[in-house]
């Protein structure tokens, strides 16, 4: 990779506070505007990765850079200013239910504004046209002044990308955004998404348990098993038979391409 990343781990580990490992020496690095899809089975730790990017989760040791900084320490306003250039969307969508559309999609700018008046919801006129734009961007902009618990949940799926979209992030964390859609608002919810990623070039992660979406939206699959990385390669080289690998129930040993591409062992 020539690129610097925008995101780096370092020998990253997490363990929770119960003892159950999340992660177990993650080392990868995230190229700005790449379009990464994270596969593993459940409980692999897909979440528990994207979780530690905008530290959602805190790690127990190694490293996390983002744009070069270490992110692991991050404080008070540090932390504000990391969070507003990530933006995150939900399985569940997270919007505020009985709340306009507008309004939802304009708290994606509340990291740009002091807490008084992003809570009197004063938003300036700028914000507010560019909430239009965002909405327009997702097909909903006729939607504005609806409230959002009226909305399907594919529509609602695509406020929450408005609603990233607000914040200018560099970086969008998407988990498991398709799980409660049909496959029809599936494909709009991911179009929507990969459009983010080709037209404002931000970094799109997305855990997807899908593989037939992940070899259709990614530029890259990385897979996790029992919170390792066992996987790693541009989507030009990834097979059917690597991503039955990386489902096959963790019963035996398996042997699964590494990120260098060499085979490695795998111990489940
Ligand atoms: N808050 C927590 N406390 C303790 N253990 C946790 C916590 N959150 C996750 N885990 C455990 O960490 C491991 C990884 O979980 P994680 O949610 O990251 O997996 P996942 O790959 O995203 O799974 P799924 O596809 O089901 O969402 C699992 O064993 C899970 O039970």
């Amino acid at each position: 990779m020539t690129e610097k990343p925008v995101i780096e781990f370092k020998q990253v580990s997490k363990k929770y506070p119960n003892g159950t490992v999340g992660l177990k020496n993650i080392n990868l690095k995230i190229p700005q505007g790449e379009f990464l899809v994270i596969v593993g089975l459940s409980g692999a730790g897909k979440s528990t990765l994207m979780r530690t990017i905008n530290r959602m989760h805190d790690i127990s040791s190694g490293d996390i850079l983002i744009d070069g900084e270490s992110i692991v320490n991050l404080k008070g306003k540090g932390l504000r200013q990391l969070r507003r250039k990530i933006g995150m969307i939900f399985q569940n969508f997270n919007l505020v239910n009985r709340s306009s559309v507008q309004r939802n999609v304009l708290s994606g700018r509340v990291g740009y504004y002091s807490t008084w008046r992003s809570m009197l919801g004063l938003f300036s006129k700028a914000d507010k046209q560019k909430a239009v734009e965002a909405l327009q961007r997702v097909g909903l902009g006729e939607k504005l002044y609806t409230r959002a618990d009226q909305l399907s949940g594919g529509q609602q799926q695509r406020v929450a990308i408005a609603r990233a979209f607000m914040q200018d992030p560099k970086i969008v964390l998407a988990d498991e955004p398709i799980a409660s859609l049909d496959p029809l608002t599936t494909d709009s919810v991911m179009n929507d998404l990969k459009r983010l990623n080709e037209e404002f070039h931000i970094t799109v992660i997305v855990n997807l348990h899908s593989v037939p979406l992940a070899r259709k939206y990614a530029d890259r699959i990385i897979g996790l098993r029992g919170g390792e990385l066992i996987y790693d390669e541009p989507i030009e080289k990834v097979t059917e038979a690597d991503l039955d690998a990386i489902y096959e129930p963790a019963v035996e040993t398996k042997t699964v391409k590494s990120a260098e591409g060499t085979p490695s062992e795998v111990i489940s």
